[in-house]
């Protein structure tokens, strides 16, 4: 999964006008299986002008304002959107970037089935987006494919003095439902590119292993990987 390629979009428009069929329709220009999973014969070229080989669909959701577009600014282009600007309520395709408000879900819904993976975003400094966070799983679940790939995390972690949930809170919610967890920083970059990246790293290997390759263990990575709040690697 090239890395380029992962274009978000901030909706173009300030309202939930783009139905799910219509944004598809601007997806028709890869070869695309019914499951989404992109197969070209031989590697396509992306909007941004790389090849790639195999493509897959993640999606960002999670209350309004827990950064969201952020995190997707924030590895796509190794900026910081500081300060608010309008809330997104369309949805692009590559990397999806949801609307995170109630008014929206019916849209976001509908985008799920396709979804390979998708990064549930709470903010450390909202515990409301944090308590909400059973929802949106249960919500997952309903709406999503069976094997999709969820990981949870904890964003704004750079805000030490407004932080309200403990990282500790994060992992155990994390543990009880079976998904793995980082604290994540769209300001200070703060394993936002692990976070793409670990999830890349599963679908690709899912997609692509030998029969008797043993599985990527994507909890494991992500242990290993990860960088704290403060901490000297970080
Ligand atoms: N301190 C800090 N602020 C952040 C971080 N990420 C996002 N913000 C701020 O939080 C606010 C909301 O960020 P968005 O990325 O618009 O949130 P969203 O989840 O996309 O919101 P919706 O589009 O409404 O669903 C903005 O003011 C950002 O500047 C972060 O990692 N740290």
């Amino acid at each position: 999964m090239s890395r380029k390629k992962a274009v978000k979009g901030k909706g173009s428009s300030n309202t939930p006008s783009s139905s799910p069929s219509s944004d598809k329709e601007k997806g028709k220009k890869v070869p695309t299986q019914s499951n989404g999973v992109v197969h070209p014969s031989r590697p396509s070229l992306s909007n941004s002008g790389e090849f790639y080989d195999i493509a897959f669909k993640v999606m960002l959701v999670g209350d309004s304002g827990v950064g969201k577009s952020c995190l997707l600014v924030r590895f796509k282009d190794g900026a910081f959107l500081a300060g608010s600007f309008i809330s997104t309520v369309g949805i692009d395709f590559r990397i999806w970037d949801t609307a995170g408000q109630e008014r929206f879900r019916s849209v976001t819904h509908a985008y799920y089935r396709d979804a390979h993976a998708l990064l549930l975003l709470y903010d450390v400094t909202n515990k409301a987006s944090f308590d909400n966070i059973q929802a949106w799983l249960t919500e997952i679940h309903e709406f999503s494919q069976q094997n999709v790939v969820i990981m949870l995390l904890g964003n704004k972690a750079d805000s030490t003095h407004e932080r309200i949930v403990k990282r500790e809170e994060g992992e155990k919610l994390a543990k009880e439902f079976g998904v793995p967890f980082m604290e994540t920083s769209a300001k200070s970059g703060l394993n936002v590119e692990l976070a793409f990246t670990a999830v890349a790293k599963e679908l690709k290997h899912r997609e692509m292993k030998e029969p008797n390759e043993p599985k990527f263990q994507l909890q494991e990575y992500v242990n290993k990987e990860m960088k704290g709040v403060g901490c000297c690697r970080s």
